[in-house]
């Protein structure tokens, strides 16, 4: 009969110990609209805490990330500001739309054909393959030039209740005009709240997406299915913290 070895019995502290320490969740979020309506100054305000001095035409993309502690799990918020201008687009379109988990549509509440674009910029989400399944919004931004409005809040309303998206208005620039939180009659949402809004629905989707170990962005990145809840998740969320 064979002799049974040792049993070794783990103590938590030593469990502790030896276990890798969690990961830190990715949520990749792509921010997408024409070019000028704010993208870089929105992504910018949300990971550096303030509106940037001068912007140029973004090429390609850039990355912007933000570490953030959702009921006491970290997660890395990763927002893709890509190109509104199509020739700094066409190399990087099928980088962009890789993984993602959620998407930010963009319009100028001051500039009435970067809304009337919004068709094509969703088109070209379905032909990169993203479903209503993942969470989109529509943010207009700009709302700090009241005198300049060309989109109203209603207009702007149906067309993200016919596309089953929330829609937030704010200002990268002044999102808050010192702590009033509106603009004129409407009602405008902080840059902050609207991209944490976006978080805390991707964190209660419960599976792991695209993870990293802690430590930096050099070590693998492992991937695994999500949004395990199957139905419409864009028909069924809307802000509740704004
Ligand atoms: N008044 C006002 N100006 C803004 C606001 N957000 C952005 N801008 C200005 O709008 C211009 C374009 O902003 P960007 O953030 O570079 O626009 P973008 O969408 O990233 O543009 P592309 O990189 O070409 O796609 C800049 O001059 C910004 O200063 C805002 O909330 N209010």
């Amino acid at each position: 009969m064979a002799e049974r070895g040792p049993s070794v019995e783990f103590s938590g502290s030593l469990t502790s110990s030896i276990l890798p320490p969690p990961r830190t969740r990715i949520f990749k979020i792509i921010v997408i609209g024409d070019s000028g309506v704010g993208k870089t100054c929105l992504t910018y305000r949300f990971c550096a805490g303030k509106f940037p001095e001068k912007t140029e035409a973004t090429i390609g993309v850039d990355f912007r990330e933000r570490l953030d502690e959702i009921d006491g799990e970290k997660i890395k918020i990763q927002l893709w500001d890509t190109a509104g201008q199509e020739r700094f687009r066409k190399s990087m379109v099928q980088h962009y739309y890789r993984n993602v988990h959620a998407v930010v549509f963009v319009y100028d509440v001051t500039n009435a054909a970067s809304f009337r674009s919004l068709p094509a910029w969703i088109e070209e989400c379905k032909q990169h393959a993203l479903g209503t399944e993942v969470p989109r919004i529509l943010v207009g931004n700009k709302c700090d030039l009241q005198d300049s409005i060309q989109v109203s809040t209603d207009v702007a309303q149906q067309f993200a209740d016919s596309h089953s998206m929330p829609l937030f208005e704010t200002s990268a620039k002044s999102p808050n005009r010192q702590g009033e939180g509106s603009y004129g009659s409407g009602n405008s949402d902080h840059v902050e709240a609207i991209f944490m809004t976006v978080a805390h629905k991707l964190k209660s989707q419960k599976p792991l997406v695209l993870s990293q170990p802690p430590g930096g962005s050099g070590g693998p990145i492992s991937l695994s299915r999500g949004m395990s809840d199957g139905g419409d998740v864009a028909r069924s969320w809307a802000c509740s913290s704004c």
